[in-house]
């Protein structure tokens, strides 16, 4: 823990300092991260696996862009189209991932949470990126030691693990694993620092801090629900109204994605099937098989298609 806290102390000079990033999956997270490292003053290249999908991310920080324009230059529209044109300006989407990281100071890899795909992913990283690149995972659940196994750079590997939504979430939590060196430790909550993010430092554990703590939380409400204890809508308010949560149990699971938190609830049960806090959960797990996956499927524990809205 000493060491933890040490590393935080020391800065590192300007021109030392991560300038140049690549976030590679350009969905609900990546877009998020690619948006306010460039509002941020970053160079950002952010990769996904085909010219559509990045179009639709463009679209999506483009709107959030906008929503967060008009907040900030609420008197000011011509401030506002120049905060955003600016911000965009510093975004170059790409699928040659090659390029995307020839010259780049750090990596946030933001696919999709399957181990096999990000080693693949890492893989292939780590034979074309330069020998200062750090590499970053922003995994909810996955370890990041394992993650970083597959690379020969584990010394510029960390976690940088941000929250949704990332333009409003003001924490990001910073891991380290054992043989991350204080030098990128250092560079890694230098760099959530100039993202404008309040940084905390964690090690390498299921979790880390937030998830470790939410997700049982989630799960008990998703099994209070199974059981017909309460109704979703009345657990919902109970948690925001009761407990100041500015969503509750089933509007998160929703707008995280159901099959995001069934991943996570699933892996850590494989991992750690003593844990009575990490058992499946028969509901959650119907739902998916069902399709029903959250805001991005229409429906999840709420409905959301346009014609019952
Ligand atoms: C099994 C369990 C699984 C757990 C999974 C873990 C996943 C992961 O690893 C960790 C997480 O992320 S955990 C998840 C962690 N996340 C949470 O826990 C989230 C909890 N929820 C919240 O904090 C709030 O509900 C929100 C901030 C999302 C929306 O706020 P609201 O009041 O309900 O609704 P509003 O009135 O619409 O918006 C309010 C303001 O926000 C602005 N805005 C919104 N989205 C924006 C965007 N994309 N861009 C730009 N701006 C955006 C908007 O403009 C507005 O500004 P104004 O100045 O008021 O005009
Ligand atoms: N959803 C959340 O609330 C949340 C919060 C924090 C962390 N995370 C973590 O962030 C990561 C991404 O989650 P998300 O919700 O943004 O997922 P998402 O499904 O919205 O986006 C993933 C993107 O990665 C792309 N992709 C997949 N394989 C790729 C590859 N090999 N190269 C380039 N792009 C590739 C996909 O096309 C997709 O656009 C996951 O590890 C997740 O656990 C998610």
């Amino acid at each position: 823990m000493a060491q933890l806290t040490q590393v935080s102390r020391f800065s590192t000079s300007a021109a030392n300092m991560i300038k140049k990033i690549t976030v590679i999956g350009g969905g609900l997270m990546g877009s998020g991260i690619a948006q306010v490292a460039a509002t941020t003053g970053h160079k950002v290249t952010m990769v996904d696996t085909s010219e559509d999908i990045l179009q639709k991310s463009v679209k999506s920080i483009q709107a959030s862009l906008a929503r967060v324009g008009k907040k900030k230059f609420a008197n000011d529209e011509a401030a506002g189209k120049k905060f955003l044109e600016d911000a965009l300006s510093h975004i170059k989407p790409t699928v040659n991932i090659k390029e995307a990281v020839k010259d780049t100071d750090l990596v946030i890899e933001a696919i999709v949470e399957n181990m096999d795909v990000k080693h693949k992913l890492f893989r292939e990283l780590d034979q074309a990126a330069p020998q200062h690149t750090i590499f970053a995972s922003n995994t909810s659940s996955l370890p990041i030691g394992k993650i970083a196994e597959v690379t020969s750079r584990k010394d510029r590997f960390g976690g940088l693990h941000f929250f949704n939504p990332v333009p409003m979430m003001k924490l990001l939590e910073v891991i380290r694993i054992p043989e991350t060196s204080d030098e990128t430790y250092k560079k890694l909550l230098e760099f959530g620092k100039a993202m404008g993010k309040h940084t905390v430092e964690c090690k390498d554990t299921p979790g880390f801090i937030v998830n470790r703590l939410l997700v049982p939380y989630m799960m008990e409400a998703t099994r209070m629900l199974e059981r017909g204890d309460a109704s979703a809508q009345d657990i919902d308010s109970a948690m925001k109204l009761g407990a100041g949560y500015p969503m509750g149990p089933f509007e998160l699971a929703d707008y995280v994605g159901l099959d995001t938190c069934m991943f996570i609830i699933d892996g850590w049960h494989k991992d750690y099937p003593e844990n009575p806090l990490f058992k499946p959960v028969p509901l959650l797990q119907k739902m998916v098989a069902d399709g029903k996956l959250g805001r991005k499927s229409g429906e999840g524990f709420f409905n959301y298609k346009k014609s019952s809205m």
